[in-house]
C-alpha cells in the first residue's frame, strides 16, 4: 500500500476535512470557492481573478492532461490553493510539458486531495463561501508526514482561518496589475485600445487583437489624462480579483471617461462601470464559477452558455437615472450578467466571453466592441445604444 502524506482543510465554521497532501508542501489560507468546469484547471489556476482564493474543482479527477505553457492566463498561478477529489499523478497529452504537481511545486501552490468535495461544495452552496486553511502534515511535522493531526492542532488551523482578513473591502488588484504599460504585438494595425489591467487574462488580450484592436495594457492606477494622452479609439476594463467596491480610483477613472470613448468591461470591469455610474455591488452567497452558466441575451432572446468566475454582482436598480440597461441575465438566479449605457457606447458583461476555459457562445461581444469603435463619431447613438429598449433620449 502506498502511504500518503496527510493534509487537512480547516474552515472558519469549524469543519475539518481530512485528506492528503498535493503540490507544494506547506500551509495556505484563503477564501474557499468552487468551480464546476470539467477541464481548464491550468487556466483557472493562472486567472489573476482568483488571487486570495482556494479553488475546489467539482470535477473529481484533475491533472490528467498535464500543464502546457500555451495555456497560461498570466505569468503564474494566482490561486492560493487547489482542491480536488483526486489529482492525477500521471498525465498524457502531446502538448503537455510538465505534470500538474510539478507545476504546483514550481510555483508554490499548496493543495489537498482525497476529501469529499461533494460535501464541501454542498456546504459552500448552503452556507456561502468561507475562509479556510490547507495544512500539510509534512510542513509542521517533517519527521511524521503520515501521522494524523490532533484535534487541538486542527483547532489551531480553524482559528487561523477565522483570523484571516476577509476579501471584502480590500483592494486585491494591486498585487496583480502590471507595473508598467506595454503594447501587445499585433500583425494587424487596427484601432488602439487602452486596456486597464486589474488582473487581465491573456486570452482577453488575444481576442481583442483578433478583431483588429491594438491593445495597450496599462496599470490599474493610470489616470484618465494619461489614458487620453495615448489617443486611444476605445477603452477596455479588465477582470480582476476581490471586491470591486473599494477600488475608488478605478470608479473615478471610469466615470471621467464615460462617454468619451467606446468602452467594454468584463467581470470586475463590468462591476467598476456599475460603481462608476453611482450604483452598488453586493457579495453573492457562493458566486458563479464554471463553464456552464446559462445567460439570456435580452436583446436577441438567445441563451448563451457562459464561462464565469465572480463572487460579486452589480445591483442594476441601484444605478441612478436608469443610466445602464440590462442586456443579459443569469437564468439560474436572475442576477445581472450584462448591461449597456442608455446613452453612450459603453457596455459590459459579468461573465467571460473569452472563455479559456469554457464555451465560446459569447465571442460575438468582441466583434460588437470593434463595431462600436468603428461607428463612434465622438458623439452618441452607436449601434448598441440604438438597439436598447427604454434608453434615455440623446
Ligand atoms: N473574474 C472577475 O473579474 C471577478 C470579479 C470580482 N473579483 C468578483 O469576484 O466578483
Amino acid at each position: 500500500m502506498i502511504r500518503k502524506e496527510r493534509a487537512i482543510l480547516a474552515l472558519e465554521d469549524g469543519t475539518v476535512y481530512r485528506g492528503y497532501a498535493f503540490g507544494h508542501r506547506g500551509e495556505t489560507v484563503g477564501e474557499v470557492v468552487f468551480n464546476t468546469s470539467m477541464t481548464g484547471y491550468q487556466e483557472i489556476m493562472t486567472d489573476p481573478s482568483y488571487n486570495g482564493q482556494i479553488v475546489t474543482i467539482t470535477y473529481p479527477h484533475v491533472g490528467n492532461y498535464g500543464v502546457a505553457i500555451y495555456d497560461m492566463e498570466s505569468n503564474k498561478p494566482y490561486v492560493r490553493g487547489f482542491i480536488s477529489r483526486e489529482f492525477s499523478g500521471e498525465y498524457s497529452n502531446h502538448r503537455a510539458q510538465q505534470s500538474l504537481e510539478a507545476f504546483m511545486q514550481q510555483y508554490g501552490v499548496v493543495s489537498i486531495q482525497g476529501i469529499d468535495t461533494r460535501a464541501l461544495v454542498r456546504r459552500l452552496r448552503t452556507g456561502g463561501v468561507v475562509k479556510g486553511v490547507i495544512a500539510h502534515r509534512s510542513y509542521t511535522h517533517p519527521e511524521d508526514a503520515y501521522g494524523e493531526f490532533t484535534p487541538a492542532e486542527e483547532q489551531v488551523y480553524v482559528q487561523r482561518a477565522r483570523d484571516h482578513q476577509d476579501i471584502d473591502g480590500h483592494d486585491m488588484t494591486r498585487e496583480v496589475t502590471t507595473a508598467l504599460p506595454y503594447a501587445f504585438p499585433t500583425l494587424r494595425h487596427g484601432k488602439r485600445v487602452v486596456l486597464m489591467d486589474f488582473g487581465i487574462k491573456h486570452t482577453i488580450i488575444e481576442r481583442l487583437a483578433e478583431v483588429g484592436i491594438e491593445p495597450i495594457v496599462v496599470p490599474a492606477h493610470t489616470t484618465p489624462a494619461q489614458i487620453m494622452a495615448l489617443q486611444p479609439h476605445g477603452l477596455f476594463l479588465s477582470n480582476g480579483p476581490g471586491d470591486p467596491a473599494p477600488l475608488e480610483y478605478a470608479h473615478k477613472t471610469a466615470w471621467e471617461l464615460m462617454g468619451l470613448l467606446p468602452t467594454f468591461g468584463i467581470c470586475l470591469g463590468h462591476q467598476i462601470l456599475g460603481l462608476a455610474a453611482g450604483g452598488q455591488t453586493f457579495k453573492m452567497k457562493f458566486g458563479h464559477r464554471g463553464g456552464n452558466q446559462p445567460v439570456k441575451n435580452l436583446l436577441t432572446g438567445n441563451v448563451e452558455i457562459t464561462s464565469q468566475n465572480h463572487g460579486y454582482a452589480v445591483d442594476l436598480d441601484s444605478i441612478p437615472n436608469g443610466a445602464f440597461v440590462a442586456t443579459h441575465i443569469n437564468l439560474n438566479d436572475g442576477t445581472l450578467e450584462g448591461m449597456a449605457h442608455a446613452r453612450y457606447p459603453v457596455f459590459s458583461v459579468q461573465y467571460h466571453p473569452e472563455a479559456s476555459p469554457g464555451p465560446h457562445d459569447s465571442r460575438y461581444l468582441f466583434d460588437r466592441f470593434i463595431e462600436e469603435i468603428d461607428a463612434f463619431d465622438g458623439g452618441t447613438g452607436t449601434p448598441i445604444a440604438k438597439a436598447l429598449p427604454g434608453r434615455l433620449g440623446v
